[in-house]
């Protein structure tokens, strides 16, 4: 029997979070072993480069050597208390210092709860229900973010979840990204009803996506103008597309904050925070509440700190994003040479593939790619050794243990597989 027939009798799909399944490609998912740096190794002793990084979070790849040592220092103390400990200050003042919008920051365990706090404080901050999302964004799966949802929402077809109270739902306006004309549009007509805005400041959850420019300057404009919230989403984004954040890389000051992924190494964390006047509403300060048995959990808390200190360091990002480039562009050359009609985004750490002539710039642009073709082409790369996101709705993630010779094994396997796909 097979690990994942296993899993299935007793794990519902025989997995833990959709996006694990192949539903979308087909087949079983691999199951991983161990993983070390660029690598993921499986259960046979297959090695593959890994381009999905734990969805997010292993920017210093796999398992590196100062991460563990640290969480395993830290474990050795105590596993949770459920009382203050000071590596809780620690990250949140180093998240300050990176995100200088971040005043007051608090500590959750995962990008879901972050985003679902930071929808229920900016609700009360305002006094109003309504809130703004974008088709194809991904917020995690609190019931007001589960509207035209992307990631395994969109790939497996139902975006919008049954479960979610219609009324809820009703509150929850779903725009085109990067249409900033509709924005104000909706603005103009409801802005004095609206909560909040929710945003992926680079879309990475319907593939990857960049914000066209002016984009994010309307949504600071609209909720300045109308009283409303603005929230970036950089659980994906967050310390991935610059040390601090999209908001350094595109200049534009949000009120709210949420994070996940990178800011907990590897670890269950998220965080949400930003201006004082608004986080001053939390409890125990103010009104709304938010609370978890687990938040600051000390070894998730060091495993975060650790990761965010060795980030810093300089030139990081700048050799994330060549060796991004390097990979987007040798992919590009290796489609393009076997005259396959293929495009790419990309943003220092993060990239999308497409099988289609022209990079996406929106949601229904993305629709339309080839998805039939991704899949063929992720099993492809499967077989020689690389391991893609199993859907054609997910971003790609680079890592900084990715060298040289993991990008040309890289555009060596895509040339193979385009190969065999034009003759499949
Ligand atoms: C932009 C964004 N927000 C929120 C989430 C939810 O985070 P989590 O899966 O940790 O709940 C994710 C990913 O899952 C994400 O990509
Ligand atoms: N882009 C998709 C995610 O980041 C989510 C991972 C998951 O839900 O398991």
């Amino acid at each position: 029997m097979s690990s994942f027939t296993d899993a299935a009798r007793h794990i519902p799909g025989g997995v833990n979070s959709p996006v694990r399944a192949f539903r979308a490609v087909g087949g079983e998912p691999i199951f991983i072993e161990r993983a070390g740096g660029a690598l993921i190794h499986d259960e046979h002793g297959r090695s593959y480069i890994d381009y999905v990084g734990s969805w997010g979070p292993m920017i210093l790849g796999h398992a590196h050597p100062e991460v563990i040592r640290t969480v395993q220092e830290r474990a050795a103390l105590g596993l949770s208390f459920g009382a203050p400990t000071r590596i809780e200050t620690q990250l949140a003042r180093k998240i300050g210092e990176l995100m200088p919008s971040i005043e007051l920051v608090r500590m959750v365990s995962s990008g879901t709860e972050a985003t679902m706090s930071a929808i229920r404080l900016a609700r009360g901050y305002t006094g109003r229900d309504k809130i703004v999302k974008f088709a194809g964004c991904y917020h995690g799966h609190s019931d007001s973010l589960l509207v035209k949802a992307g990631s395994g929402a969109l790939t497996f077809g139902v975006p919008t979840s049954p479960g979610v109270p219609k009324e809820l739902a009703a509150q929850t306006l779903t725009l085109a990204y990067n249409d900033a004309a509709e924005v104000k549009q909706v603005f103009d007509a409801v802005g004095g009803q609206i909560a909040c805005i929710i945003v992926e400041p680079v879309a990475g959850n319907m593939n990857c996506v960049p914000p066209a420019p002016g984009f994010l300057e309307t949504l600071r404009s609209v909720c300045d103008q109308h009283g409303s919230v603005l929230i970036f989403d950089e659980v994906m984004t967050g310390f991935r597309v610059a040390l601090g954040g999209a908001q350094a890389l595109y200049g534009i000051k949000p009120d709210l904050t949420t994070l996940g992924k990178i800011v907990g190494g590897g670890m269950p964390v998220g965080a949400f925070g930003g201006r004082r006047d608004i986080m001053e509403q939390i409890a125990p300060l103010g009104p709304v509440y938010q609370a978890g048995t687990l938040s600051g959990n000390p070894v998730a808390m060091a495993a975060g700190l650790k990761t965010l200190e060795l980030i810093g360091e300089p030139d990081f990002h700048t050799r994330l994003a060549q060796t991004t480039t390097q990979l987007v562009e040798g992919l590009a050359e290796a489609a393009r040479d076997a005259g396959v009609a293929f495009s790419t985004n990309h943003v220092c750490g993060m990239f999308g593939l497409f099988f289609t002539e022209r990079a996406p710039r929106s949601f229904t642009e993305v629709m339309a790619s080839d998805a039939d073709r991704f899949r063929r082409f992720f099993h492809a790369m499967l077989r020689e050794g690389v391991y893609l996101a199993p859907s054609a709705f997910e971003a790609g993630f680079v890592s900084i243990a990715h060298t040289q010779e993991h990008i040309a094994e890289t555009v060596r396997a895509a040339q193979a597989a385009l190969q065999c796909m034009n003759t499949a």
